[in-house]
């Protein structure tokens, strides 16, 4: 009998240099979503995390990005943003001899930097995902240097779309925002939740149930965001009855400066983005 699903070699194969926390996510959610393990190549010098990817997503890994990128279209490029100039400068011959197109989701590396290191006119993408692509909950800004053509934005837009939706971003200088909202963004809910259980236990509840209670009520409140499209102010005043409770509560975060204070997180992010560009060089 034949087989007319598409063969799995239709697919790209992605080679990702580094294989730490977000090249997991990524990994897992690729995965979870019918990515084909034997067209994912991972390089990874931490011989634990070579085994824990192998292990968990059947993934092939290597101790060295030469031969991660071995036959790879697309390179997904995962290391901390300190180490990418040497890491980009190590496969620049293999860049200029095959052509890949080079998604990087190193935070404030920018896009001629990482075509510069990789020898020249690389078609480069810089992506800026977040952690909650382990479970296809991601988001991603998305922006492409001039040699990306109409197939590589497409391939590269597809890729990422495993792990949740994309967005656009035309002027690159956005993406240091992008970065201090979504990227990082994961981080200053997780700050919440803990402030909200060490809250709840300091009111008397059990550690278990505290954290029950929080996690559970971030999880409805941002299903509504998502889900009813109704804006965030309005479902906060759908929750604040007259002088009750929540009017409370409200009234003590904005008379503590929470906007203010979140504003100044989220503008100290992208400084230190644009830092990151600026103390690596051209
Ligand atoms: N963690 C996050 O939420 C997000 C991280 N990013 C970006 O992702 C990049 C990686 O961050 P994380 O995964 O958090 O860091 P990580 O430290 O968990 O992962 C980086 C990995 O690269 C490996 N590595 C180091 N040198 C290497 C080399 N020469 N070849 C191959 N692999 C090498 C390290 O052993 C490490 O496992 C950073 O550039 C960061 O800006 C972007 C969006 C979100
Ligand atoms: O903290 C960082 O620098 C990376 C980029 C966005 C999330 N984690």
């Amino acid at each position: 009998m034949s087989n007319p699903s598409p063969s799995p070699s239709a697919a790209p194969v992605v080679a990702f240099i580094g294989g730490g926390n977000m090249a997991r996510s990524l990994i897992g959610g690729m995965i979870a979503r019918g990515a084909e393990p034997s067209s994912v190549r991972v390089a990874e010098p931490v011989d634990a995390l070579r085994e824990s990817l192998q292990a968990d997503f059947g993934v092939r890994c290597f101790a060295t990005a030469e031969e991660a990128v071995e036959g790879a279209s697309v390179w997904l490029l995962a290391v901390k943003p300190q180490v990418m100039r040497s890491v980009c400068n190590t496969l620049a011959p293999v860049a200029q001899a095959t052509r890949p197109v080079a998604i990087s989701v190193a935070a404030g590396i920018t896009a001629t930097q990482l075509a510069g290191w990789l020898g020249g006119d690389v078609p480069v993408v810089r992506a800026m995902p977040n952690t909650p692509a382990l479970l296809g909950a991601g988001i991603t800004g998305l922006y492409p240097n001039e040699h990306v053509d109409k197939d590589q934005r497409k391939q590269s837009g597809e890729l990422i779309e495993a792990v949740g939706p994309v967005v656009w971003i035309d002027d690159e200088a956005q993406m240091d925002a992008v970065t201090a909202v979504s990227g990082s963004g994961p981080a200053y809910v997780f700050l919440l939740a803990e402030a909200m259980q060490a809250a709840g236990e300091k009111q008397g509840l059990p550690a278990e149930t505290a954290r029950k209670l929080a996690t559970q009520t971030l999880l409805g409140a941002s299903r509504m965001l998502t889900e009813l499209g109704e804006p965030a102010a309005e479902l906060r005043r759908k929750v604040t009855s007259p002088n009750g409770t929540t009017h409370a509560a409200i009234e003590t975060f904005e008379k503590g400066g929470l906007r203010e204070l979140v504003d100044r997180a989220v503008t100290a992010a992208a400084d230190r983005g644009r830092e990151l560009s600026a103390a690596n060089g051209d």
